[in-house]
This record gives C-alpha cells, structure tokens and sequence, in this order.
C-alpha cells in the first residue's frame, strides 16, 4: 500500500499529551480531566436523545439480491450499516483482534517507543481530534499508515514479522472490499465508474489510499462520566469498523439520537464518511458517531479508513447535479481535506460548501 498519507501533517504539528496517557489499568478512580459533561461534547451540536425507539443501522447480507437498494438506502437514512457475508475470514477477524489486544497489553513505556510525532500520522498515542476538546478521552490508539514493520520492531523485537503478515492480509481484504461496497452504494444511485473519471482511468484500486486505526478503550471506573471517543464523522469515502464482542460504538441521528451498534459476531461496520458525502452531492449521509466504555470489559475496534490517493480530487459527481443548481461542495483532495479538519475539525464540511443563493 503507498505511504501517501504519511506526510500529510507536514507543516501541521499537533501538540497532543502522548506522555500523558496513563496506566488506565492502575486508576481506581477517573480523575476530573476525564470527567465529560454534556457540554464538552457539543461540537457537533447533537441534541440529546429522545426515548430508544429500538431502532438500529440496517444488518445487510450481502448475499442478499436486494444488497445494493439495502446499502443505498443505509446510506441515505443512517450513513452506516453492518454487513455479514462480507467475505472475511473470521480467522484474520480474529488474528487482527489478537493482534490489536497484544499491542495494548504491552507496558505503557514500550508502546510510547512508537508513539506517533506531532506531524506524524503513523504510531501509537490519543486520538487526533483530541486537541479539539478540553477533557481526555478514554482510550488510547495506534495509526498504521504504510508499512508498519518500523513500528511493530520496536513493539515487538521478536515477533513483528508475524504481525505485519496480518495488517498485509487485512489490509489487502479490506481494500476489496471497500471498493465493492462503494460501488454497490453508487449503483444505487444509477452512478457507475464511468461516471467517474478519476475511477475510471485507473486499473485496479490504484487510485485508493488507507490507514488503519487500533482502538483501545480500556475498563473505566466510572463510565457514565467519561468519553471514550468524540463525536467526529470520518474524514474518509468509507470506513470499515471491527469491534471486539463488546458495545460502545454509537451513531447519531437527528430523530432518533444516540443509537448505540450492537456488536454482532463476525460482522464488520460500515460508516459513510466526509469525502462520500460530498462525492454523492451530499445524498449519502456522513454519520455522526462516538465510542463509549464501560465498567466490565475493555473494548477494541480496528477502522480501516479508506479514501482516494492524496492527488485525486473529489466532487459530487456530475450525473447527481442538477443542471439549474451547482454542486453542493467544491472540489477537494483527501490531503487538502485532512488539513482543514486537521485545523477546523466540525467545521470542515461547511468550509468547502457551495453556499446556494436563495
Ligand atoms: C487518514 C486519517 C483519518 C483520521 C486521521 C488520519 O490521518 C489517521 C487517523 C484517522 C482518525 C481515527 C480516529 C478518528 C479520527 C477523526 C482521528 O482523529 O484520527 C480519524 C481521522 C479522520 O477520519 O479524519
Ligand atoms: O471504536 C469505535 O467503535 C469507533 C472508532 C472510530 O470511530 C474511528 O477509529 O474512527
Ligand atoms: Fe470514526
């Protein structure tokens, strides 16, 4: 996979509290720079949840003859869905969860020997988007951009080779699948790839980029108070989500509020992001979503975050224009987006809008 994205933070350091992450294991009790009122988290300007409906993301068997109209109205309703039948071995599921559980097992001063620069992408450390906010998250992450074998020797003087063989394999389904999906999602609208120029001038997913985000969300003292990760929507065209045996994963929607994803064995997440939005014209929906933690049992989940190479610019695609109105956003690369997330964080998707006269 090309190391595209390692540099796009260049020029654009982030002074994030790497050293600070504690032993969470040791706290007894969460100390006040982790206890989060409703107003820490209001970036997003989400509402507070009306009474559960019982209304969850669509659970899409790929198999299934209807799969594309599914997938497409997921995409419209929720910005999210989980699929079963995706073609993953549950074997590399499991090898990824393994992996994932080792590499936050190991002491807090081994795992900082990778910890990610301040103009890095790649490395162990908080969440990016923690700069935003004013207390700490509940979690600690590890971002593979490129080949992680430098990062796994020092997590691992014996055993990285192995390790890297599962990120190879996993990385190489996900793409795949990632593809597949986008393009069901797009049929959906009556878009195929040579309505897309970028998509169609390239062979094979030459024009893709990803990186791979572990996430740890260790057992919390007092989970009602703290935030394992902010509500943020993905910067992504589409994220694929693997998450332990264990519920956190929540998605906002306007009528419903927060609607909390059950983990359902060997299925994967699917998550519409920012760069999808804006490739459908605004039709596909970016889901809000955030992760929280619990008393009992420690949390994992493994993103595939998925996007196009840093030089391919994205916008809504013709056919899904109306010919009296402009584009709903202007064009942009996954760089030049990052960037201006990377600085204006919620506001980044209104910053790129075209704003209709009335
Ligand atoms: C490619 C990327 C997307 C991401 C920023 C990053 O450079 C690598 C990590 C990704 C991640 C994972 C956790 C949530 C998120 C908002 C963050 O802070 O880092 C996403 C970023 C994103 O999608 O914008
Ligand atoms: O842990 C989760 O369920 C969410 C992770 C996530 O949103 C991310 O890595 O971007
Ligand atoms: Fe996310």
């Amino acid at each position: 996979m090309p190391a595209m994205l390692t540099d796009v933070f260049r020029g654009h350091p982030i002074h994030l509290p790497h050293s600070h992450i504690p032993d969470f294991t040791s706290l007894r009790e969460l100390p006040d720079s982790y206890k989060w009122t409703p107003k820490d988290d209001l970036l997003f300007s989400a509402a507070p949840s009306p009474p559960a409906t019982g209304e969850n993301i669509p659970l899409i068997d790929l198999d299934h003859p209807d799969a594309t109209n599914q997938i497409g109205h997921a995409c419209r309703t929720w910005g999210a869905f989980q699929i079963s039948n995706h073609g993953v071995p549950l074997g590399l599921l499991q090898d990824i969860e393994f992996l994932t559980g080792s590499l936050f097992g190991l002491p807090v001063q081994r795992k900082l020997k990778s910890a990610r620069s301040e103009t890095g992408v790649s490395g162990y450390g908080v969440a990016r988007i923690a700069s935003f906010f004013n207390k700490q998250m509940w979690s600690e992450g590890f971002t593979i951009t490129g080949s992680p074998l430098n990062n796994f020797r020092k997590l691992w003087p014996q055993h990285h080779l192995n390790y890297c063989d599962i990120v190879e394999e996993y990385e190489e389904h996900m793409k795949k699948l990632a593809s597949k999906l986008m393009w069901l999602a797009l049929n959906s609208l009556g878009v195929s790839e040579e309505d897309i120029e970028w998509a169609s001038l390239s062979s094979d997913l030459n024009w893709a980029q990803a990186a791979l985000q572990l996430n740890h969300y260790p057992v919390c003292p007092e989970p009602d108070r703290a935030m394992g990760l902010a509500a943020h929507t993905d910067s992504t065209l589409l994220t694929i989500l693997y998450q332990n045996n264990t519920a956190g994963l929540q998605v906002f929607r306007d009528d419903l509020g927060w609607v909390t994803v059950p983990p359902f064995p060997g299925s994967l997440v699917v998550n519409v992001g920012d760069l999808f939005h804006i490739l459908s014209n605004g039709l596909f929906k970016s889901v809000l979503h955030r992760a929280r933690v619990n008393q009992t049992r420690a949390r994992l989940s493994v993103a595939f975050l998925w996007g196009p190479q840093s030089d391919i610019k994205i916008s809504p695609v013709p056919k899904l224009v109306s010919p009296v109105e402009s584009p709903l956003y202007q064009s942009v690369t996954w760089k030049e987006y990052l960037r201006t997330k990377a600085t204006h964080f919620n506001k980044a998707l209104s910053m790129i809008r075209n704003h209709r006269e009335e």
